[in-house]
């Protein structure tokens, strides 16, 4: 995030009183309630809902189904069409939001009062408030798009946004959120309830719900009114952020498109919580099933909630950017994800040929559709990285990552300090903040108490006059702390991914990392390092989103790997071969940096040279060694998780199965080998992480799966040699992990 703006200092906006300096006595003894009554009242709320139901988009849909249900039954129809006619209408009842900006005003100074009680401060920075704020006055629908990490946050954005006298926004909440009472205050607060899945049977479109969710959006965006949804359709169990559905988005992007709207301005918006507010997800990682949202579940959260601590949350709102400016961007620069993913169900060959628009009563060619779908997608992707990357890492975060990457037998405080400090430089060298300031000792302790023993325990070493720290890597507390971990992953993800490359280049495992005698000189050749790179984000490519949607991945891979000569990880060893080919390896290097400072897509120069630079990995300096460990472990878990699931599909699918029992016995089989101490990582047997391994392949079209009578079943692949794509996938990743 911008530096800049950094510098203008941060809020906490718990505490009022900064705002109310030099005010009378009345505001020094009731400042939260004189702050408040200072906040305007937004203007009134529209209600759309008869313009919605009688829309010409929805009256289509309605018939259209009333046609398909009494196919050809002219006598029928009008009765059908009356019967649609009256459900919709419910369903927009449903559906509806009925904001309250009086109600808004009182929820707001409620809560600027009593989070307290729970929260030491919500910070935001200043200066991106002032940009947020700029851009809500220029007219044009505001965006709100923020990564999903708990129930705080939509409560959040809309509480810092009254705090800046920013009209706040209609909000998507899924359905699951409809509970009695709660949903009645969520309606007041700008809350719409939507379906987690718009068709509820997967086989046959909802034609009728997707033109009125289409037409409800539609019409508020047409109206001013900004919007606020969670486009990873969900909170992340992982801690990491999760690929973006393209859904509401694509509603966005088409009424831009239908010119209902002449721009909008979209704010990536992205949160760092000291402690999960919301329990630890290890349930669920252990395989056993979500526990579904209810009211007094939701009550005792709150009860439990407001009489425990959880630190400092942090928000940061992304420079909010246009919309139409995006699109024109895009369009002369066409998006080519690593891979696409395939929608379950459906095979990913017709996955381009029939892609209708959410709403499919107005069809679009299919051309028309698929480009506009790379559109969404590119936008969605280019969020969550924006965010990702503004996410600043707060102090439990770095402390459990430095834990899992680097210290998981234990480490001495003095070390940790050390490394505290080492970090916070990595993560400033890639222009990233962090959340927290104070002394690292103090800071490290502070951590350590707020995570609690169970998943960080200390003990006083007499013998080296020191204290000691142990994370806990046993199940599930582990999957808690890779949680807070992961928030720092990401930004070293891609470097990561390089770094295994070079392993598995340089046939080295992570236990060579740890010992001084590594045989014989390494060498490994520059495009072989590339190419298993990207191999290997293809392999991960749900995890992370490696990089922004205007860029390459080959050149920014090619970067980085000259950013490993630079910090000598890698010194550059000339071709073995003849002087002419060395000459035109040289040629090719130079070729290739002016290729990169010019910005000219590498794929356009293939095939017309293969290059034959080597590198030789520095091994025989520890301190490179070491480097490369913690790299790798950046990435570890993650690998292992996949490489579980291609031996065991290897193993297992010989024939179509239930892909419910699959899972099952992978997570079973996988947890099996953590407890009999067969697994590197003990976080890689993490239920969220195998099932997206295994959404992975069936993206690539290794694995298939299909909604039998009724189950869905999952099979290996024929379409191509799906077993040797296993076999070499597998290959690649032991290496790495020996
Ligand atoms: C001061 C006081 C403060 C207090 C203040 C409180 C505020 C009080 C508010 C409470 C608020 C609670 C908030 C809770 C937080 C959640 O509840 S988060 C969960 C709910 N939100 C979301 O899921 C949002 C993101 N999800 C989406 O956008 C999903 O796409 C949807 C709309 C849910 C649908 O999901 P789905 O059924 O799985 O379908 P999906 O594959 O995504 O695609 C659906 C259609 O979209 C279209 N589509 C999808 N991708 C694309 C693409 N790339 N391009 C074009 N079209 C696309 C297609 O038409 C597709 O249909 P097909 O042609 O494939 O049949």
């Amino acid at each position: 995030m911008n530096g800049g703006l950094r510098d203008m200092g941060m809020r906490n906006i718990l505490d009022v009183r900064t705002e109310l300096l030099n005010s009378g006595l009345l505001a020094r003894s009731f400042p939260t309630e004189v702050y408040a009554i200072n906040r305007p009242l937004f203007k009134t709320y529209p209600n759309i809902t008869r313009s919605v139901i009688t829309s010409p988009r929805v009256l289509i849909a309605i018939e259209e189904t009333a046609r398909q249900i009494t196919k050809g039954d002219m006598d029928a129809l009008p009765k059908q069409i009356a019967l649609l006619e009256k459900n919709c209408a419910s369903t927009m009842r449903r559906m509806k939001a009925s904001v309250s900006s009086f109600f808004i005003k009182v929820t707001a100074w409620f809560l600027t009062k009593y989070l307290s009680k729970f929260l030491h401060s919500v910070q935001v920075c200043r200066g991106q408030m002032m940009m947020v704020k700029e851009a809500s006055k220029r007219n044009v629908p505001m965006i709100y798009l923020p990564l999903h990490r708990s129930h705080l946050d939509y409560i959040l954005v809309t509480l810092i946004l009254w705090h800046y006298d920013i009209r706040a926004p209609f909000v998507a909440a899924g359905d699951n959120m409809n509970i009695p009472f709660f949903n009645l205050l969520m309606r007041w607060l700008g809350g719409f309830f939507i379906r987690r899945r718009l068709d509820s049977n997967r086989n046959k479109k909802d034609m009728i719900y997707r033109a009125l969710l289409h037409e409800y959006m539609t019409k508020l965006l047409s109206q001013g009114e900004g919007l606020e949804f969670f486009i990873e359709g969900g909170r992340t169990r992982t801690g990491k952020s999760m690929i973006p559905k393209g859904g509401l988005l694509s509603v966005v992007v088409e009424a831009f498109n239908a010119s209902e709207i002449s721009d909008a301005f979209i704010v990536p918006v992205t949160f760092s919580y000291e402690k999960i507010i919301d329990g630890n997800y290890c349930r669920e990682q252990m395989g056993l099933p979500k526990i579904k949202e209810t009211f007094m579940g939701a009550v005792k959260a709150i009860f439990r909630v407001f009489f425990n601590t959880y630190g400092s949350v942090r928000v940061d709102f992304a420079q909010p950017f246009s919309l139409k400016e995006f699109m024109l961007h895009a369009k002369a620069y066409p998006y080519h994800p690593i891979t696409l993913p395939t929608p379950p169900g459906r095979h990913s060959l017709d996955y381009g040929a029939s892609y209708p628009n959410f709403s499919s009563t107005l069809l679009s060619t299919n051309g028309e559709a698929e480009s506009t779908r790379m559109l969404v997608k590119a936008l969605a992707d280019h969020v969550v990285y924006t965010s990702d990357h503004c996410t600043a890492p707060m102090a439990t975060h770095l402390i459990a990552f430095l834990l899992l990457t680097k210290y998981r037998e234990g480490v001495y405080l003095r070390e940790l300090t050390k490394s505290v400090h080492w970090i916070i430089r990595e993560l400033q060298a890639l222009h990233a903040d962090v959340g927290f300031c104070g002394q690292s000792e103090h800071v490290i302790l502070y951590a350590q108490e707020l995570l609690g023993k169970h998943l960080i325990s200390k003990k006083w070493q007499e013998e080296d006059n020191d204290l000691k720290l142990f994370p806990n890597l046993s199940l599930p507390s582990v999957f808690e702390l890779s949680y807070y971990a992961n928030a720092v992953s990401t930004h070293f993800a891609l470097e990561s991914v390089l770094a295994v490359s070079i392993l598995i280049n340089g046939n080295l495992s992570l236990f060579h990392l740890l010992t001084s005698a590594t045989g014989v000189e390494k060498k490994v050749l520059r495009e072989k390092v590339l190419e298993v790179a990207e191999e290997i984000c293809t392999i991960i490519h749900n995890e992370f989103i490696f990089l922004p949607p205007c860029e390459n991945l080959h050149s920014v891979l090619a970067g980085m790997l000259e950013s490993f000569v630079s910090k000598e990880i890698l010194s550059t060893e000339e071709s073995a071969m003849d002087d002419e080919l060395a000459f035109a390896g040289k040629d090719r290097r130079w070729a290739d940096r002016l290729a990169l400072s010019l910005d000219v897509d590498e794929e356009e120069n293939e095939g017309s040279y293969v290059a034959d630079q080597y590198y030789q990995i520095n091994t025989e300096r520890s301190d490179i060694r070491e480097r490369l460990h913690f790299l790798v472990c950046v990435l570890g878990p993650i690998l292992e998780a996949h490489f579980l699931v291609i031996k065991f599909a290897l193993e297992e699918l010989h024939t179509e199965l239930p892909e419910e029992d699959f899972m099952k016995s992978l997570g079973g089989c996988a947890r099996g080998k953590v407890e009999s101490g067969l697994a590197l990582f003990s976080e890689s047997c993490a239920m969220i992480g195998l099932k997206s391994a295994v959404k992975s392949l069936q993206d690539l079209e290794i694995l298939y799966s299909y909604d039998g009578a009724n189950l869905r079943m999952l099979g290996l692949s024929e379409q191509q040699d799906s077993r040797a794509m296993l076999e070499h996938y597998a290959s690649l990743l032991e290496t790495a992990l020996s």
